[in-house]
Order: structure tokens, then C-alpha cells, then sequence
């Protein structure tokens, strides 16, 4: 897939931005702090519903502005246009997509996939579980459309549970164990298909780790589910229950759930330097992106913030040397265009104060 047009009003510093985007590499330079980054920002918005980078949504909105609003005409494998929109306006967010007002974000999120490489990546390796649920979440999401019903029946059952064991004193049996078998049934779902998808997943990382950290050996990415193995769900929720009861939470769960990236070499996180964390995360997203291609026909748009201030230039090369050849729609941005890029076909737009433009 690939955004055609993008058009984004009130994001951080983009008062009107109008893009026609080339299919293949678009480099996006400029200044610091002149909006290059709030440029992948939008393309991310339409494909996950928030920033990549920290906060709420709401902290997109230009300041002192009362709307924010990104559009894009998205071209798909098979010839089909998507017209997508997200904004914010009096105070709520609405999503479109072709033409309808979208009932849940889910709706435009399905419609589009984008993968980001940025400065925080390294959180997918070293940062809490909860990005790394978000990841495994986001590829299954899209490759699996029965898995978005089981995770939202889990989350209605947990907010359920949660609130009667915040109620105080023993939750009475006969309220508890209807969400308890909810969460359980759910869950079971939601914990086969993220286990089906790492084992899917893993060849993929694997190869682009071996290429990119021959010096770790082989990788494994152990999957850890949220409660014992060999264990029903149903059970540990009912035997847990008293004990959740004092802490006022759900303890066990697919909510809980964790991967680990070790290397033959490195069987630690601790023992990666922070280069190493941000290639293996950089191995982990486009070792998605190869899996969505393979499971869907067509690989996501590829965003790639800062390239050349986050890895050395020989892994400059290899990640470029990664996309170059396949038919990827990649977003780059940088204080000026990276070295690896510099003899590769490419689009350069020059961003100013908030302003892009196209350079000939
Ligand atoms: N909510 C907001 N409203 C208005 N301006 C904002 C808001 N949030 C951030 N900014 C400003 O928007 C600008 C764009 O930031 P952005 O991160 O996109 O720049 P950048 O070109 O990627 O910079 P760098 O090279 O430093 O990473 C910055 O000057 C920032 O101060």
C-alpha cells in the first residue's frame, strides 16, 4: 500500500500541508524542530489511532487550534484507492473512511498499515511489556480480523472483574464467575493467535537479525503467555480471586502477557548495548512488515525517523539495502539526506517551520 496524497491540518507545527508522495523512497529534511517528524506522525495517526511518540492524542493538536484533520488517498496492491481521515474536532475524534464516518477507530486502522522505526524504538526491546503487547497486537490485528472481537470481549470482561474486585470484601460468586468465564474463553482465543503469530513472526526477525547482529548468534523470541503454562485460564482466575481481590486487578492473563528477545550470545537484554536494542527493535519491525507482506499480499508504508542520527552508516546501508528492492512506500526524515540514500531514487521534500515542499 501506499499513500498517494496526505493532507494534514493543526498537527503540532503543520498548519496546511498538502503531499503528493512518491511510490517508493520520500526523504523529508529540514531543521530541527521544523516538523519533519510530525510529518510520519500523521501517516502513523491514520495507521494505529495515536503517536508513536509518547502522550495522549490530544497533545497533536496544534497549540491554540481547535481542529486537527489528516487525509490521505491510499493506493492498495490491487488497484483500489482508500480515502482515509482522522480528526478532532469539538473536542472528539472521528475517523473516515471512504466517505463514512468510521463507527470505531478500528474501521480506519484495518484499512491502513504503516511500521515506524523512530528514536524511542528501542522500547520495543528494553522498554515495559506493554509495548511490546502493543507490537505483537497491532501485526495480529491486521493479519487476523477474528482476533480484534476476542480481545475486545476480554477487555469488556476485565474491566468488569476489575470493578467488582475493587468493590471491597469477597466478590460474590454468582456476579465474578460469568466474567471469569468470559475472560477465560476470550483470553484462551486472544493467547493461540499471539502464540500462532510469533511462531509466525520469528523466521522473519530471525534473518534480518542475523544479518544485521551476525556477532549475537541466534535469536530466540520466547513468548510468555500471562499465566502458567499448562494451565486453564478459567482455573487460575478462580483461584487467584481472593488474592486479586486484596490488590484490586486482574493478576493473571493475556493483559500480562510478555515476549523476551535473547541471542545465542547475548541470553540477557541487559547484555545489548543501546545499538544493539534499536537494530534488533529495527529487526522486529521490519521483520513485521515482511510478515504482513507475506500474509496480505502488500507490504505496509515504511517510516524511518531520523535514520541517520539513530544507526551507524553501515546500518544505514543495510536497512536501505532491506527496502530498496521491494515494492515499499518509505518515509525518511533527516537534518539533511541520509548518506545511504544518497545514490538511491528518491523524492526530497524540504520542510520549514511547519511548511513541506517538494525539491526538483
Ligand atoms: N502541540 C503543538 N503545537 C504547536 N507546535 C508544536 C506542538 N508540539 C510540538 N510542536 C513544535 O512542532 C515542531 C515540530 O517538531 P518535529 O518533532 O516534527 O520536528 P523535526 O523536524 O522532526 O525536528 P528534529 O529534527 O529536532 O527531530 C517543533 O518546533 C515543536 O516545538
Amino acid at each position: 500500500m501506499k499513500f498517494e496524497t496526505l493532507r494534514i491540518a493543526g498537527l503540532r507545527c503543520l498548519e496546511g500541508v498538502s503531499l503528493t508522495l512518491a511510490p517508493g523512497i520520500n526523504v523529508f529534511t529540514g531543521a530541527n524542530g521544523a516538523g519533519k517528524t510530525s510529518v510520519l506522525e500523521a501517516a502513523y495517526l491514520l495507521s494505529h489511532g495515536r503517536s508513536f511518540r509518547s502522550g495522549s492524542r490530544d497533545v497533536l493538536l496544534k497549540r491554540g487550534a481547535s481542529a486537527l484533520s489528516v487525509f490521505a488517498e491510499l493506493r492498495m496492491q490491487d488497484g483500489r484507492l482508500h480515502r482515509l481521515g482522522l480528526g478532532r474536532e469539538s473536542g472528539r475524534w472521528q475517523a473516515r473512511v471512504d466517505g463514512e464516518t468510521a463507527a470505531t477507530l478500528g474501521a480506519l486502522v484495518q484499512s491502513c498499515a504503516v511500521v515506524c522505526f523512530e528514536p524511542g524504538s528501542h522500547a520495543l526491546i528494553a522498554g515495559p511489556s506493554e509495548e511490546r503487547r502493543r507490537f505483537l497486537d497491532w501485526g495480529l490485528f491486521h493479519v487476523e480480523h477474528s482476533f480484534l472481537l476476542a480481545w475486545r470481549r476480554y477487555q469488556r470482561a476485565l474491566k468488569q472483574r476489575n470493578a467488582l474486585l475493587r468493590a471491597g470484601g469477597a466478590p460474590p460468586d454468582n456476579l465474578i464467575a460469568p466474567w471469569e468465564a468470559e475472560l477465560a474463553q476470550s483470553g484462551e482465543i486472544i493467547d493461540a493467535q499471539r502464540k500462532a503469530y510469533i511462531t509466525a513472526l520469528s523466521p522473519h526477525i530471525d534473518a534480518l537479525a542475523q544479518t544485521t547482529l551476525p556477532e549475537l548468534g541466534a535469536l530466540n523470541l520466547r513468548y510468555k503467555r500471562g499465566w502458567d503454562e499448562g494451565m486453564d485460564l478459567a482455573e487460575v482466575l478462580a483461584e487467584r480471586r481472593y488474592r486479586d481481590a486484596s490488590r484490586g486487578h486482574t493478576t493473571v492473563g493475556p493483559h500480562r502477557a510478555d515476549f523476551v528477545v535473547s541471542f545465542e550470545h547475548a541470553p540477557l537484554r541487559e547484555h545489548l548495548s543501546r545499538g544493539q536494542e534499536k537494530l534488533c527493535a529495527l529487526a522486529c519491525l521490519i521483520g513485521q512488515a515482511a510478515h504482513h507482506a507475506e500474509a496480505r499480499g502488500e507490504w505496509p508504508v515504511v517510516c524511518l525517523d531520523d535514520l541517520a542520527s539513530e544507526l551507524d552508516r553501515t546500518h544505514q546501508e543495510w536497512v536501505v539495502a532491506q527496502l530498496l528492492d521491494r515494492d515499499i512506500q518509505v518515509l525518511v526524515t533527516g537534518t539533511e539526506v541520509p548518506h545511504a540514500l544518497l545514490s538511491a531514487p528518491k523524492t526530497v521534500f524540504h520542510v520549514e517551520q511547519g511548511n513541506v515542499a517538494g525539491l526538483l
